[in-house]
């Protein structure tokens, strides 16, 4: 019906009406605006897949009004004003309703339902101040149905069809189950009714129809709205029974007695019409629940924002409320227009689909580097927020949605979802749109050099292995201030999680560039927190060169390895330009360390990261600790081990050991049989016991062992 490129313009168009940037004479906007609103129509009930959001389709419809009102002589029958929507397809034979099925009004806020309610007390010539009753119903968002019952029996059902022709499907009704085939309407004076209703699907059973068709190699259904309506439509009434499809009914249309007079009205509200509709065995919206009766507007404008927050854990999709006049008397004096009663209104919930553009692509990395790909997207309104960064998960997902850049793409946001891609808009593609290219090596790294992704098999992520953005840093930095490393007195990992929360944290190169003057601002710290904090780091620059390269958390580099490495360069880089025979030479390291560290230092950002940290002050060469004591030919304990327990009195256990190293010893941590000497202070405890027992070990007090170096 329509084609493809002539679809294209009407999107645009349609856009550029919603920006308002358009000055054209009303004799043009005005058939313009009409064929917008025709098309829209068109993919909406007969294709059941919008092009635009319906909030942007009220739009549209409310710019024609306005100029409608302004140019009243430029009206014509066949405008989207003047009747309803059409869904007829052709495909079910066309019978008129009894009455016609019109649409509704549109509000979305408390004050556009304020606004209804002067608007009706003007046509009924009341007092503003009087106040009406009305009555408020979820507005289900399905296909709706009209049924007509005489003499009691259910004899014919039809769609709306464009709101006076309907399509009889009949056959499709009876299989419905909350759709009684026979009902009591004569106990109230009814022998001939039309009744107004919504086919829906509960959503918990569209999900479980989904995923068995999703386990059938099925294409899946859209949403439940799309799956109701569809299957009002079905040729075998075996299909319609399979898609577990429910009918609410809100109103009477039409109802006459035997001589056929009138016999709606005598009901006197629309809350008790409804309330015989569910005595007679009706699905009908529950009084109390979910629908009231409210003395006045305001109350009503507060059941639907009460609805509008609940909307997510009700079990059907509603994509608003219905505001109506509840005496039926008053509904009647105030009327209809060609397209909506007067009398009542629809409360509309913020739209949770939209079209925009895709424009780029944008790469986050995440935990353990995992790279994800951003939808940047003109901005669009949806579920009541600007929406313009969309994730799109993962390199299968762009994949498979066959998205590009340039596409036309219908976003959705339901609850406290995140909003999602549902699909592009294929037909709408002018061929000018671009492929999304996956990279093939990290698009995050800010250095020249290129670092290859890697996709784990089975796995849908893509991730950076050593990616200086990546959250892995998170548990490096961690690492890299801990005891056992740089030894950073104060910031442990709360503090670090905290830094790295806000942004101040990406690699262990930031630990030394922090922001003091906004730490001392954070709540908990101040200033003389965060000045122990600066000192603390500015003490752990001039650590010896092995607890930097332990803290570089590289695989298998321990805390000895690291010593060892230390001691046989003279800055850290020298490392970068190590064969493996170098490192094989040293005593105790093995091919493991060797490859390890060999492979870190063949990445130009680890080398990148080593040389600001220089720059940043962090020492790279050996100190004093680092070098190996000259090695002690002479002394009283060359060639021994020597282990020191309990409390010693004239030295620090740390000075002592230096003075047993310098006289040839060599410190062990255990007693065991390799151990020949062991010096104990006082209270000695379980090893003085354990070398006793091993009776080979030489029992030295601190004094003996003073007085023998
Ligand atoms: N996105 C698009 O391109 C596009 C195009 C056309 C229409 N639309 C949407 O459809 C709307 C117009 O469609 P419409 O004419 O079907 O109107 P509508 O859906 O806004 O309202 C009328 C319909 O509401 C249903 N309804 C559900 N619960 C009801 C209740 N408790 N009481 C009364 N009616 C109830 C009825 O079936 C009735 O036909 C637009 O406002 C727009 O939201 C969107
Ligand atoms: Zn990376």
């Amino acid at each position: 019906m329509y084609g493809k490129e002539e679809q294209r313009q009407l999107y645009v168009r349609s856009k550029e009406y919603l920006e308002g940037d358009l000055t054209l004479p009303p004799a043009e906007q005005l058939p313009e605006l009409r064929s917008l609103l025709r098309y829209h129509e068109w993919r909406y009930y007969v294709g059941d897949d919008p092009v635009i959001s319906d909030f942007e389709y009220d739009q549209l419809y409310k710019q024609l009004e306005a100029l409608e009102a302004e140019h009243p002589d430029l009206v014509t029958a066949d405008s989207p004003t003047q009747r309803v929507g059409s869904d007829l397809t052709g495909e079910f034979e066309s019978v008129p309703h009894l009455v016609p099925m019109l649409s509704l009004g549109n509000s979305y806020n408390p004050d556009d339902l304020a606004e209804f309610d002067r608007q009706v007390k003007r046509m009924l010539n009341m007092d503003e101040a009087t106040p009406i009753a009305y009555a408020a119903e979820p507005k289900f968002d399905g296909g709706s149905i009209a049924l007509v019952y005489e003499n009691d029996r259910l004899v014919r059902a039809a769609t709306r069809g464009n709101g006076v022709l309907g399509e009889e499907i009949t056959h499709n009704a009876r299989v419905i189950k909350s759709i009684p085939l026979t009902a009591a309407f004569s106990r109230y004076g009814l022998h001939r009714v039309e009744l107004r209703g919504e086919v829906v699907i509960r959503k918990d059973r569209f999900a479980v129809m989904n995923e068995a068709r999703a386990a059938a190699g099925l294409a899946l259904f859209a949403n439940p709205r799309n799956t109701a309506t569809g299957g009002l439509r079905m040729k075998s009434p075996t299909e319609v029974a399979d898609r577990n499809l429910e009918a609410f009914i809100y109103s009477f249309g039409y109802g006459t007695d035997e001589a056929g007079n009138d016999a709606v009205q005598a009901l006197g509200t629309h809350t008790h019409a409804l309330d015989i509709l569910t005595a007679l065995g009706f699905k009908v919206p529950t009084a109390g629940f979910e629908r009231i009766q409210s003395p006045d507007i305001t109350a009503a404008a507060a059941f639907c924002k009460q609805w509008e927050g609940q909307r997510e854990d009700y079990p059907y999709e509603i994509d608003g409320m219905v505001v109506k006049v509840d005496d039926l008397i008053l509904q009647e004096r105030a009327g209809y227009t060609s397209h909506h009663p007067r009398w009542a209104i629809a409360y509309k919930f913020a739209a949770r689909q939209a079209t925009t553009t895709l424009l780029g692509v944008e790469y986050q990395v995440g935990k353990i580097g995992t790279i994800t790909p951003v939808a940047k997207t003109e901005p669009a309104a949806l579920a009541g927020v600007m929406i313009s960064s969309v994730s799109l998960h993962n390199e299968d997902f762009i994949r498979e949605k066959d998205l590009r850049l340039g596409d036309k793409v219908l976003l959705e946001r339901a609850g406290d979802v995140i909003p999602y891609i549902v699909k592009p808009l294929a037909e709408l593609r002018d061929g000018g749109e671009q492929p999304i290219v996956w990279p093939l090596t990290c698009p995050i790294n800010r250095t020249d050099v290129e670092v290859p992704l890697v996709r784990a098999e089975g796995e849908a992520a893509w991730r950076c292995p050593v990616c200086v953005c990546g959250a892995q840093n998170l548990q490096r930095i961690i690492f890299h201030v801990s005891k056992v490393a740089m030894d950073i007195d104060g910031m442990g990992r709360r503090y670090v999680e905290q830094f790295y929360e806000l942004g101040w944290l990406h690699t262990i190169v930031d630990v030394y560039r922090l922001p003091y003057d906004q730490i001392a601002t954070l709540e908990g710290f101040g200033e003389r927190s965060s000045e122990n904090l600066r000192r603390s780091v500015e003490t752990a620059k001039r650590n010896p060169l092995w607890r930097l390269l332990h803290g570089l958390s590289i695989h298998h580099l321990g805390k000895k390895a690291s010593q060892l490495l230390a001691q046989h360069v003279d800055h850290v880089l020298d490392l970068a330009d190590w064969s493996e025979a170098q490192f094989l030479n040293i005593k105790d390291i093995g091919p493991t360390v060797a490859t390890n560290v060999m492979e870190y230092f063949a990445n130009p950002l680890h080398l990148t990261q080593l040389r600001e940290l220089e720059e940043l002050g962090v020492n790279v060469r050996p100190t004093d600790e680092d070098r190996p004591a000259a090695e002690v030919t002479e002394g009283p304990f060359v060639g021994k081990t020597m282990l020191f327990t309990g409390s010693l009195q004239q030295l620090s256990r740390k000075e002592a050991q230096e003075k047993a190293k310098a006289a040839g010893a060599r410190i062990v941590s255990a007693v065991s049989g390799k151990l020949d000497v062991l010096v104990v202070g006082e209270k000695p405890g379980s090893k003085l016991k354990k070398a006793g027992a091993l009776g080979t070990v030489r029992v030295l007090t601190e004094a003996e062992f003073l007085a023998l170096i």
